[in-house]
């Protein structure tokens, strides 16, 4: 049965369909894009399905015990389709799942087909063709099984091509995106973790920058925006841009977040020494703890994702701590602050209005930089760790992150500056990175939001930049004359998104929303969103 509306509206499809033995009442609304229907067992369970979630329409055959049960089949032959869609379970969690519905019409049910197939052409924001780098050897190195086995069958259900590379080195995948045409990707994907993910940003921000003329080595270089979204498939060790922009890790979620075709922009800090581009960083800049536990680990890349655990152990015991001088330039634009009660989520208001704040200023300059003359506050100090974070840096060993109110595209980094002191205290705050207490609140912590900042240690200062290496070699590791103090006499290492930089002497610029993920921001936790979809689908049907 077809309801027609006014001219201009596009219909509303309700029909009694067959869904397993029975019969139920299916709409779709094409105006608003929703698919509905009342399972006829399950305790008459409402679906409220909208169609950006659907994943895909096949016309299906019905089994032959399908077709022989059931009084419905028994009048003529059954035609039937599959919806394959999207299913929010609890935690951040995505699963696909399918319902069959049949009829004895066959032009009812290829009405149903084609009005379906017509809104799933109409969502022009999901990808056809994409490029995904795989590394085997990421995490637990399940990289390839993890995507044969989870992750291509729903491309191809949702009939996404794909060119696969296996990665046979590190920079593979960068130095390819420098040579395909990109043009012909709608995004690529990467499968492996945080490494993986920041090699694919550095080829895709890297070539960009190249097609335009632009050089990374100029840190006051206004830098061309990468359109091309990435995908991540967690196979890695931390997972932290795919759990802090998801907010879950895990490689069916992402799919289907790639499948229907979600855009997250995201900040990304850029990383000089001496006017020579270092890095691009989204997740942690590190230096002391954090930067201490990425070189020990390093050596441990044989054990797995515990490499991390053990060597933050270590680095806890041996509670090294380095002298040097922090300048930054706080993020003034941005409406929040680290302290905020309130976290970055889908439709986060706060990054909309850096966009805004963006698209105003490209109006005005073009591409060109503005001067930017604001106050440096400086800060000199024995700090314990330095953590830059653009976003919450949330993962599975820290479900709120190391900046739990960080935004992912505000144009803003978190500047977290951790003094010396005792191993207990450091414990105290190490802690409250992994349950509901807030890190920042000991006198020891302090916590800044920046738009951009410079760090030097005490030693480059002092000697020159490259004595550290002479020191190193001459005196070992750390200060002979007073073992029990913790003093460092070698500077430290800058952990950048899980990888070591060579210079400590740092000058890093956020730039706000340089690219996007196919992700959409972790969605607020609603409890209502049954009842929501309850009173929906009594309005519909
Ligand atoms: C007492 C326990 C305290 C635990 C504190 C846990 C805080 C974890 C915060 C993690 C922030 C992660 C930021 C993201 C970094 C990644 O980009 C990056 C690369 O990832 P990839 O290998 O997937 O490519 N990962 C990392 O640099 C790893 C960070 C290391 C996290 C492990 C920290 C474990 C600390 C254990 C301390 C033990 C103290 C024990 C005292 C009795
Ligand atoms: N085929 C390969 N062989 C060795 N290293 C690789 C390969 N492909 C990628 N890499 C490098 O491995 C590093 C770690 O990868 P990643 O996927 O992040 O795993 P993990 O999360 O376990 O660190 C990345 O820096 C990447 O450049
Ligand atoms: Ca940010």
């Amino acid at each position: 049965m077809e309801q027609q509306l006014p001219a201009g509206r596009r219909p509303r499809l309700v029909s009694s369909l067959g869904l397993g033995q029975r019969c139920c009442e299916v709409t779709l609304d094409q105006e608003r894009g929703l698919l509905a229907w009342r399972h006829p067992r399950r305790g008459g369970e409402n679906y409220f399905v909208p169609t950006s979630e659907i994943i895909a329409v096949e016309e299906t055959e019905l089994n032959k015990k399908q077709r022989n049960t059931g009084k419905w089949q028994k009048l003529a032959k059954p035609h039937a389709f599959t919806v394959y869609y999207v299913k929010k379970a609890r935690n951040h969690r995505w699963w696909c799942r399918d319902v069959t519905f049949w009829c004895v019409d066959e032009n009812l049910c290829n009405q149903w087909t084609q009005a379906l197939k017509e809104l799933l052409e109409m969502q022009k924001c999901r990808p056809k063709q994409l490029l995904v780098y795989i590394n085997p050897y990421g995490g637990k190195r399940q990289g390839k099984r993890i995507y044969e086995q989870k992750v291509a069958p729903l491309f191809s259900l949702a009939s996404i091509s794909t060119d696969v590379v296996i990665t046979e080195h590190a920079n593979h995948a960068k130095d390819n995106l420098f040579e395909v045409n990109i043009n012909k990707y709608d995004g690529v994907v990467c499968v492996g973790g945080d490494g993986m993910f920041s090699e694919v940003m550095h080829g895709l921000i890297g070539r960009m920058q190249k097609d335009s003329g632009i050089d990374q080595n100029n840190p006051k270089a206004p830098l061309v925006q990468c359109n091309i979204r990435i995908g991540i498939i967690p196979a890695g060790s931390t997972d932290c841009v795919c759990y802090s922009t998801v907010g879950i890790s895990d490689p069916v979620t992402s799919a289907l977040h790639i499948i229907v075709g979600d855009s997250q922009p995201l900040d990304v800090s850029s990383v000089h020494h001496n006017n020579t581009f270092l890095k691009y960083s989204v997740s942690l800049l590190g230096y002391g703890f954090y930067g201490d536990i990425l070189k020990d680990s390093e050596k441990k890349r044989w054990m797995g994702p515990m490499r991390y655990d053990y060597s933050g152990f270590k680095t806890f015991l041996s509670h090294h701590y380095y002298e040097g001088t922090i300048s930054f330039q706080p993020a003034k634009h941005t409406l929040g602050s680290p302290r905020d009660k309130d976290s970055c989520r889908t439709g986060c208001y706060i990054c909309k209005e850096s966009e805004q704040q963006l698209a105003e200023q490209q109006k005005k300059c073009g591409l060109k930089h503005e001067e930017d003359e604001e106050e440096w506050k400086v800060i000199k100090g024995k700090f314990l760790a330095i953590n830059a974070v653009n976003m919450s840096c949330a993962c599975p060993r820290s479900p709120k992150g190391l900046s739990p109110a960080a935004h992912l595209a505000d144009g803003s980094a978190d500047l977290i500056l951790v003094r010396k002191c005792s191993r207990f205290d450091f414990l105290r705050h190490l802690v409250r990175n992994t349950n509901q207490d807030d890190q920042f609140d000991f006198s020891f912590v302090d916590v800044y939001r920046v738009k951009s900042f410079q760090f030097t240690s005490k030693l480059s200062e002092d000697n020159g930049s490259n004595v550290t290496d002479i020191g190193k070699k001459r005196f070992g590791q750390f200060c002979r004359d007073h073992p029990a103090c913790c003093c460092n006499i070698a500077d430290s290492t800058w952990n950048c998104d899980g990888e070591t930089l060579d210079s400590s002497a740092i000058e890093v610029r956020v730039h706000c929303q340089l690219m996007k993920l196919f992700a959409r921001g972790i969605e607020e936790n609603c409890k209502d969103e049954a009842a929501y979809s309850h009173s929906s689908i009594e309005h519909l049907l």
